[in-house]
């Protein structure tokens, strides 16, 4: 049976999961917990943590996007191959949802008045990645993509939208994008009408 995301019809944290699936050519299907009465009575209080997304695997479920990541890079063999390689996986991953928990508070409750405070702090917060891939080959772990990888990616675009001249001060992290972008399962992704329908974020707020 197919893989199933439930979440919101939104970027969002599922994204990086979705593109994920697309370029490992792994079917899934979508279903949306809303209207905001079928998520509210419905859907969030079978969610361990009240929130979405949950992958479905077979009889499987999962929640928290990072967990969901992770054990898709177990099942998908996109979690580098030693404890060292898991382990600079892991790290990297950890300083994105660092950095997307921020996106998220400025986003959800401080977008008018925090956004330029945001932005002028933004190359302290992206100065660390920049160090972190300036010296690999291509993706956090050498030639090849690891579920982080995705996550990483997906940062860096919300925040070109945010903030479109974020990464001109950053080269390695301003090629690492592209890069990313221009491959085969990242345009299939990024050319579908899902994609292009989808916001990134609840409010509409990006
Ligand atoms: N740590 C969780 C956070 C999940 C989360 O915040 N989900 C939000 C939606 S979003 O922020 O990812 O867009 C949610 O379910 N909100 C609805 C609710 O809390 O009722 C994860 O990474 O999955």
């Amino acid at each position: 049976s197919k893989l199933q995301i439930v979440y919101f019809f939104l970027r969002g944290r599922a994204e990086a999961i979705r593109t994920l699936l697309v370029e490992q050519g792994v079917e899934y299907e979508e279903t949306d917990v809303m209207p905001m009465e079928k998520w509210l009575n419905y859907w969030k209080p079978k969610m361990a943590f009240g929130q979405c997304p949950l992958l479905i695997d077979g009889d499987f479920e999962l929640v928290q996007s990072n967990a969901i990541l992770r054990y898709l890079g177990r099942k998908y063999d996109l979690y580098g191959s030693s404890i060292q390689e898991a382990a600079r996986a892991d790290m990297i991953n950890d300083g994105v949802e660092d950095l997307r928990g921020a996106y998220t508070v400025l986003i959800y409750q401080n977008y008018e008045d925090g956004k330029d405070d945001y932005v002028k702090a933004l190359p302290d917060k992206l100065r660390p990645f920049e160090n972190l891939m300036k010296d690999t080959k291509g993706y956090i772990l050498g030639e090849k993509m690891t579920f982080a990888d995705y996550n990483l990616f997906d940062l860096l675009d919300i925040h070109l939208t945010l903030a479109p001249t974020c990464l001109d001060t950053f080269p390695a992290l301003k090629s690492y994008h592209s890069r990313v972008l221009q491959r085969p399962g990242v345009q299939k992704r990024r050319n579908s009408q899902n994609f292009k329908d989808m916001k990134i974020n609840f409010n509409g707020k990006e």
